[in-house]
């Protein structure tokens, strides 16, 4: 399966804040690779807790998102905390909230799909038509990334909290390394157009130095290191919540659009 994605994200607000005029699509094979991380999903501790959580009379399993277009209808905005969100995940999300008062942080919004308007984009799309954005595009909480990012300016610097699913398993109990590279491809991209408007991903360098648990939470960080012309250097490191473990560290070079 594959599909289409956007390189834009998020609802309205977010647009807003990114200053968009158009819209650029990619082509990729996510929806792909979720649906196949589903499909071989086995093991681990915090996907054996979710299972038995479900055998008690918990949610309906997972749909994914390209069969479910009724769905699509939902605007709702998913950098808000649900109840799969584990405490650490929470307080993260409660400290960067904090720092956001004064206005060095923003939160940045999160939808799972798209609303396109065929003014702006005068397309072969015909009409208004809704796709998913890779990280979130599975419908139910706590089953693939709850994350959020938060943006501060100043510092040329976005921040994602995260906490993977039991649908982005790699090696049993732990997180998929692509899930990773999202997440900081994701992150850094993100820090990146706001820097300096649309860009898209040239090439992406990840260390991975320690395995992430599934269900734990962790913390990617990114900040725009140099802008030369066209050319945006960033870096991102991937920590445990606490600061305490390295996972991931790596170096992604964006180009801004010429459009
Ligand atoms: C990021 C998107 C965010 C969207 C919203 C937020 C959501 C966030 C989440 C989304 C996240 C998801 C993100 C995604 O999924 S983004 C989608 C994945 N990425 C792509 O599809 C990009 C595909 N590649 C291209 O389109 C072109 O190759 C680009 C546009 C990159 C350059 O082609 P273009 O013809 O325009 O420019 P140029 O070739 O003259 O190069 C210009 C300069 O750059 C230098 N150069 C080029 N490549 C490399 C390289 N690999 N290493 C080192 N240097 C490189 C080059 O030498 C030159 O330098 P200089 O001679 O000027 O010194």
């Amino acid at each position: 399966m594959v599909c289409w994605a956007p390189v834009r994200w998020g609802a309205d607000a977010h647009c807003r804040l990114l200053g968009f005029s158009r819209i650029h699509w990619v082509y990729t094979e996510g929806v792909a690779m979720l649906s196949i991380c589903a499909r071989h999903t086995r093991g681990g501790i915090y996907l054996c807790n979710y299972l038995t959580a479900q055998r008690a009379g918990g949610p309906a399993p997972c749909h994914f998102s390209t069969s479910q277009p009724s769905l699509s209808k939902d605007h709702r905005d998913y950098s808000l905390p649900n109840v799969s969100w584990s405490q650490n995940l929470q307080d993260l999300y409660n400290k960067y909230q904090e720092l956001s008062k004064n206005g060095n942080w923003k939160c940045i919004p999160s939808c799972s799909q798209w609303r396109l308007v065929k003014s702006q984009v005068g397309d072969p799309m015909e009409g208004v038509r809704e796709n998913r954005f890779f990280i979130r595009n599975l419908d139910k909480d706590g089953v693939g990334l709850e994350c959020c990012m938060f943006y501060n300016k100043a510092e040329k610097r976005m921040v994602c909290i995260f906490q993977p699913g039991p649908y982005l398993e790699g090696p049993p109990g732990f997180t998929h390394n692509g899930c990773t590279a999202t997440i900081i491809d994701s992150t850094a991209g993100e820090v990146a157009v706001c820097t300096v408007g649309m860009a898209v991903t040239a090439n992406l360098n990840i260390d991975y130095r320690n395995p992430i648990l599934l269900g734990s939470t962790a913390i990617a960080d990114s900040m725009v290191e140099k802008v030369d012309g066209r050319k945006v250097y960033t870096r991102c490191t991937v920590r445990s919540h606490d600061d305490k473990v390295v996972y991931a560290e790596a170096t992604g070079l964006f180009i801004k659009s010429n459009l």
